[in-house]
């Protein structure tokens, strides 16, 4: 692999989907995995009323919900307005709002800034570790010990990933990450994104190798120039082999030099 660059996702491609929607987001109630969001939310709610910090998010997922109902694109729950409300009212908007986003698996930044805000609870508190596969801290080593760079690149909130491979259960991985970038750059099945992400890296999309589960992120990267290998793992969404024609597909990272 000729790559200076290695830009990564997450889930599906270092991370198992199981962990992030049956533990950290907790979109499946049926599985046996804590779902850390939807089991603290009311709690962490009461809590931090009083915060600021709170409102802010809260404000981004009103401020999303009131463009849903604009675009028709989803039926959001609708959160009142914070100042004008009873904090009962607002508090059982925000955990419909969040619950309904989180079951149709919404890759949405102010969904995503909220749960990395009450992620920072749980890995500080103990109570969430997160799931690496045991061939990315290896990859990670190998790479940057050739002098390769690795960036992340994910839907998950740049906050919210960096505590993921920090308490990872594979210990802290972050001193081999050079950078993170979210959507805050750009969707992720947006040509433009990989653009923007190799202008501020101030490299060749050529010397970029960018891994995914998702093949729409492939197809978006390699319209921007990007090399790309596609992640399979197990539970991975099943992908039409017709579009995986002509492109690198790795069962782990075991396989990229
Ligand atoms: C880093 S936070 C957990 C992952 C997450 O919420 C997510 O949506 C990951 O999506 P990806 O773009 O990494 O497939
Ligand atoms: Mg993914």
């Amino acid at each position: 692999m000729s790559h200076p660059l290695v830009l990564v996702d997450i889930e599906g491609t270092t991370t198992p989907i199981t962990f992030v929607k049956d533990t950290l987001v907790g979109i499946s109630k049926a599985l046996e995995m804590f779902p850390y969001v939807l089991n603290n939310i009311r709690d962490f709610l009461d809590r931090k009323w009083e915060s600021p910090e709170l409102h802010t998010y809260i404000e981004h997922l009103r401020e999303q919900g009131r463009q849903d109902q604009i675009s028709g694109d989803i039926d959001a729950v609708q959160i009142p307005d914070l100042a004008a409300s009873p904090p009962e009212v607002v508090k059982q908007a925000v955990i419909q709002n969040v619950d309904a986003q989180m079951e149709a698996d919404r890759k949405i930044g102010a969904l995503k800034a909220f749960q990395g805000y009450m992620w920072e609870e749980g890995y500080a508190s103990g109570d969430l570790k997160s799931s690496v596969y045991n061939d990315v801290p290896v990859a990670f080593k190998r790479w940057t010990s050739n002098g390769k760079k690795v960036y992340i690149y994910s839907s998950g909130s740049i906050a919210a990933q960096k505590l993921l491979f920090e308490f990872s259960d594979k210990g802290n991985l972050l001193p081999y990450i050079s950078g993170h970038y979210d959507t805050t750059i750009g969707g992720k099945t947006l040509p433009s994104s990989y653009e923007a992400i190799g202008k501020s890296l101030d490299a060749s999309p050529q010397d970029i190798l960018f891994i995914s589960d998702n093949i729409l992120e492939i197809e978006a990267a390699e319209k921007a120039g990007l090399a790309t290998a596609v992640s399979v793992r197990p539970g991975n969404a099943p992908i039409d082999p017709d579009r995986l024609e002509g492109k690198m597909v790795i069962e782990s990272f075991d396989s990229l030099p």
